[in-house]
């Protein structure tokens, strides 16, 4: 088993819902990215979404983005975030997954990029420009060494398509929760609870939600119709800001046991 697996296993046997934390890579420098990691996994963080900056950025609101161009602007590069989280492996033992575009994996070169991540310990992998139609550029590679691809699927992905993305995955299955861009949010979908009840029924993994989540009270009514939710732009303010005590306090929701 994966170490995504085991820890959604557990997870469940404990009936606690999972709270993953993005970060951009190389924002406030790549020299503090192992540091982040182990204070996310301190906080109470299941898992970590390790984002690589980007040019072109596809999903990405405007927090997101400006991270991206702060840790561009200081010279952050791929490998450079891989080496980190090699080091990082040896103090932090949460699931890392790694969200990047297809673009700087092709300009990597796809093997190498797998074997590198692989060796550092990174455990799955976002690429949101992938459809599933194109997996084949990569997914053999990635289930050779064990790296987990994590799908996504939106508020207009038909039901059919769903069960098929979900099908094919172990670790889980990333649900945008908005029509749109990432970005902290005031207001959801009507449609979303009913949305993400549906998607839960026909995923045979657990099913995170993504997009627009910031504050405690939509994390735990998010999480009532999830296995656990995914919070980036809010977190990525917060260690702008190093507003620290206000991340503890937002994570120590993850830190309670659910009853759903
Ligand atoms: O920032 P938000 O609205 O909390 O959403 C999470 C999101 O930032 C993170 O998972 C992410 C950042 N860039 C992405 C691109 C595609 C999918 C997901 C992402």
């Amino acid at each position: 088993m994966n170490r995504i697996e085991k820890t959604f296993a557990a997870l469940r046997e404990n009936q606690k819902k999972a709270f993953v934390p993005y970060i951009m890579a190389g924002d406030g420098g790549l020299e503090t990215l192992v540091d982040r990691l182990a204070l996310l996994e301190k906080f109470g963080a299941t898992a970590v979404e390790v984002g690589v900056p980007f040019s072109d950025p596809v999903a990405d609101g405007p927090t997101i983005q400006r991270a991206g161009l702060r840790a561009l602007a200081n010279g952050t590069t791929l490998r450079g975030i891989i080496q980190e989280i090699e080091k990082a492996r040896k103090v932090v033992s949460i699931p890392i997954i790694l969200m990047t575009y297809l673009n700087p994996i092709y300009s990597y070169g796809i093997a190498e990029f797998v074997r590198d991540i692989r060796n550092a310990g990174v455990d799955g992998c976002i690429i949101p420009d992938l459809p599933i139609e194109e997996e084949k550029i990569i997914v053999p590679e990635l289930e050779a060494a064990e790296v987990e691809l994590i799908r996504l699927v939106t508020l207009t992905t038909p039901l059919e398509r769903i069960k098929t993305i979900s099908s094919r995955g172990k670790g889980f299955l990333y649900t945008v929760t908005v029509k749109g861009i990432t970005g902290v949010r005031n207001e959801y979908d009507a449609e979303l609870t009913n949305f993400l009840k549906s998607v839960k029924e026909v995923s045979k993994i657990p099913v995170m939600a993504g997009f627009g989540i910031s504050s405690k009270e939509q994390i735990q009514e998010i999480s009532k119709y999830s296995d656990g939710v995914i919070v980036g732009s809010k977190i990525v303010d917060l260690f702008e800001q190093n507003l620290l005590s206000e991340m503890e306090d937002l994570m120590s929701v993850s830190k309670q046991k659910s009853n759903v």
